[in-house]
């Protein structure tokens, strides 16, 4: 029996595994829609590589040119607001979330429908507004099945246990390009050095998230709101070479790990499949090859953004969502070359305590959420002049 397949983000990183995969098994997968930002010639390029029946861009300005692109072949599109909800009205079965930051909250969160599957690489959305999207998503009986690569992994280690038994649930990083770098050489690092992932190929954010390591603080925002489990049962470990994903400690000291070759093809996979697990025609890990495995504890000193993104989630309430919006705000400013690398985790701590002093409960809905975050952007711009003008000294 085919299923029917919504992507959100379809163009990017993710977006082009998942294509990947689909192709791979065709005669599985129908797919519905696919959504866009604003690259009009590559949204019309997967909507016809896939034959999905209809195409959104969020950007209204690119809807006369995805229009062209897609003139001829039968596949319905449009642009703006409206075009990616009507994209996730479509009726999928299941929606591939993969929108990069806090702007695939609305979209995931619209397409929350009763008996669907998100498959959700978007890990924002529940940084942001993590409580009342899972609220939601009980609600409406929705599975999200994380891809993420630490929590798929996770995802497959908790199925040998119960909640309770699990002592710690750890989630792997890399260590990003700066993993081995000074501190006084990581203060002037460009663009271009922390966008070189070692191991992954991801998008813009992502990769500047990795090389923070706010990435992992993310991620275990993201795994206590997945698997209900508070930041003392949670852990990170440095394993530079991303083979070992996910681990869970029982109660009784067995451990239970998730492990695959770093390509986020077999997660993507995993959180598609139905019954059973989908064949892919990947390279098999071969351990006797490799070899042997490295792993360290993560450098809190030398990497800021990990110990901030801890406090916020043993802080609670609205932290996280503020958080999460400082730190985006912050790496577009260290993208456009207007503040140095220590000025991210300068500028999140700063926003942080500025909100701290206040009452700040847990984003009840997720309309709320958005209204914190839209708050604590304001503020972190206010502050990126500060910082680029010592820059530019
Ligand atoms: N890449 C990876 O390996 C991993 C990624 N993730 C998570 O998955 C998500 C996507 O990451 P990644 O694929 O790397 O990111 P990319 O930057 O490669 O892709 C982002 C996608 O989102 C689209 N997009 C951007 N803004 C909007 C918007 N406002 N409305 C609709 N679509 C929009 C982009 O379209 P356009 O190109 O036209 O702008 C593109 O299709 C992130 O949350 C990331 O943290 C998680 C684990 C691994
Ligand atoms: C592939 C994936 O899941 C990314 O989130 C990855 O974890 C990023 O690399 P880091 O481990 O360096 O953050
Ligand atoms: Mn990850």
């Amino acid at each position: 029996m085919t299923r029917s397949l919504t992507i959100l983000g379809a163009t990017g990183s993710i977006g082009r595994s998942t294509a990947d995969v689909v192709l791979a098994h065709r005669d599985e997968f129908r797919v519905e829609a696919v959504v866009g930002g604003r690259d009009a010639t590559a949204l019309a390029k997967v909507a016809r590589r896939l034959g999905a029946k209809f195409a959104a861009l969020a950007d209204e300005r690119e809807g006369e040119a995805l229009k062209q692109a897609l003139s001829g072949t039968g596949i319905g599109n449009g642009a703006g607001h409206s075009a990616v909800l009507e994209a996730v009205e479509h009726d999928a079965d299941t929606v591939l979330a993969a929108i990069s930051g806090t702007a695939g909250l609305a979209p995931t969160h619209a397409a929350l429908k009763p008996g669907r599957r998100i498959a959700l690489a978007n890990k924002e959305s529940l940084v942001c507004a993590g409580s009342a999207f899972m609220a939601d998503a009980r609600r409406l009986g929705v599975e999200i099945m994380p891809v993420d690569s630490e929590h798929n992994a996770l995802d497959h280690a908790l199925a040998a246990g119960l909640n309770r038994d699990v002592e710690k649930a750890v989630i792997t990083a890399s260590g990003g390009p700066f993993r081995t770098w000074a501190r006084e050489r990581i203060a002037k690092a460009n663009t271009k050095e922390a966008s070189a992932h070692p191991v992954w190929s991801m998008g813009s954010k992502i990769n500047i998230d990795s090389a923070t390591l706010m990435n992992k603080g993310l991620e275990l925002i993201e795994a206590h709101h997945l698997f209900d489990l508070e930041v003392e049962r949670l852990d990170v470990l440095v394993h530079p070479e991303a083979i070992v994903h996910g681990l869970v400690q029982w109660s009784d000291g067995a451990v239970t790990s998730g492990l695959a070759l770093p390509d986020m093809k077999v997660p993507i996979a995993n959180a598609l499949r139905n019954q059973g697990r989908l064949k892919m025609n990947l390279p098999r890990l071969d351990l006797a090859a490799i070899g042997r495995l490295s792993f360290e504890r993560p450098d809190e000193e030398r990497f800021p953004c990990l110990s901030l993104a801890k406090a916020v989630l043993k802080a609670g309430g609205a932290m996280p969502t503020i958080l999460n919006a400082a730190n985006e705000i912050a790496v577009e400013a260290f993208m456009a070359d207007r503040i140095k690398f220590y000025d991210i985790s300068e500028l999140v701590e700063s926003i942080c305590s500025t909100f701290s002093g206040r009452n700040n409960p847990a984003p009840a809905t997720v309309a709320d959420a958005l209204g914190i975050d839209h708050e604590a952007r304001q503020a972190a711009r206010r502050l990126i002049p500060v910082y680029a003008e010592a820059t530019r000294l």
